[in-house]
């Protein structure tokens, strides 16, 4: 693929492998998570995220998502528990969705798609730096957190009222302040299994935790994530919508549930 990937009909999800083989890798993600068919796991421990809002630095459009960024150069937000072992430090969270209701989660729920997803992406500290753990078949610790159509989310509004500062490509603007925590659910019950980034290079070092309950998000809320933009300033305009990869092989990998 000469050109840059994305979620486009030349450069979406389906052309990824030309630029990416891993693509049709043993441990790919996402995946359609079938709760019927995830055996609970009593070994598996308590999810503990500890955060500090004042790591919370800048808010970007990265031309596939939005994302936020945190200062990772000590253990001041963290994860640890849960399925993984030693500590996984808070990188950047950002989200998937789609041009409609119907669709934009990259986790599916027996089938089922929801309109967007959040990913708060953690590295192993057993490693250096991000760049040196992204490559490590244990070295992120993704959580998933599904959002679904319902009341407006007030936790979400700071996040939303920064898009007209970032609405095309390679915008950024200051983000401090802010506590991720006050975006999850209150039941940190999960799912889990080895997977991969769900953008290229689709590396198989990601260790997903999939939360039970979603959270909420309102039409009008879904309307804004819409209104940003793929492209730079000056570039032929095109709604940022779609940014997600659909389900992949399970290929024999056990999905285990953090509770009955
Ligand atoms: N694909 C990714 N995260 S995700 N969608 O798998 O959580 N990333 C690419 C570089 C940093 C995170
Ligand atoms: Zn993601």
């Amino acid at each position: 693929m000469s050109h840059s990937w994305g979620y486009g009909a030349d450069n979406g999800p389906e052309k990824w492998e030309e630029g990416f083989p891993i693509a049709n890798g043993p441990r790919q993600s996402p995946i359609d998570i079938v709760p019927t068919q995830a055996q609970h796991d009593p070994s598996l421990k308590l999810l503990k995220l500890k955060y500090d809002p004042a790591t919370a630095q800048g808010i970007l459009n990265n031309g596939h998502s939005i994302q936020v960024d945190f200062a990772d150069d000590d253990d001041s937000s963290t994860m640890t528990g849960g399925p993984i072992s030693g500590t996984y430090r808070l990188r950047q969270f950002h989200f998937h969705w789609g041009d409609s209701d119907d669709r934009g989660s990259e986790h599916t729920i027996a089938g089922n798609m929801f309109p967007s997803e959040l990913h708060l992406v953690h590295w192993n500290t057993k490693y250096p730096s991000f760049g040196d753990a992204v490559s490590q078949p244990d070295g992120l610790g993704v959580v998933g957190v599904l959002l679904k159509i319902g009341s407006a989310n007030p936790r979400l509004q700071k996040i939303i009222d920064a898009f007209d500062e970032i609405k095309s490509k390679g915008k950024q603007t200051t983000f401090s302040n802010f506590d991720p925590r006050t975006l999850l659910p209150a039941s940190l019950d999960y799912w889990t299994y080895d997977g991969s980034l769900t953008t290229p290079p689709l590396l198989e070092t990601v260790t997903w935790i999939v939360l039970k309950e979603p959270i909420s998000v309102s039409p009008g809320q879904m309307a804004k994530f819409r209104s940003l933009l793929f492209n730079a300033e000056g570039e032929e305009r095109c709604c940022m919508v779609d940014n997600y990869r659909p389900p992949q092989p399970l290929k024999g990998r056990k999905v285990r549930a953090s509770f009955k």
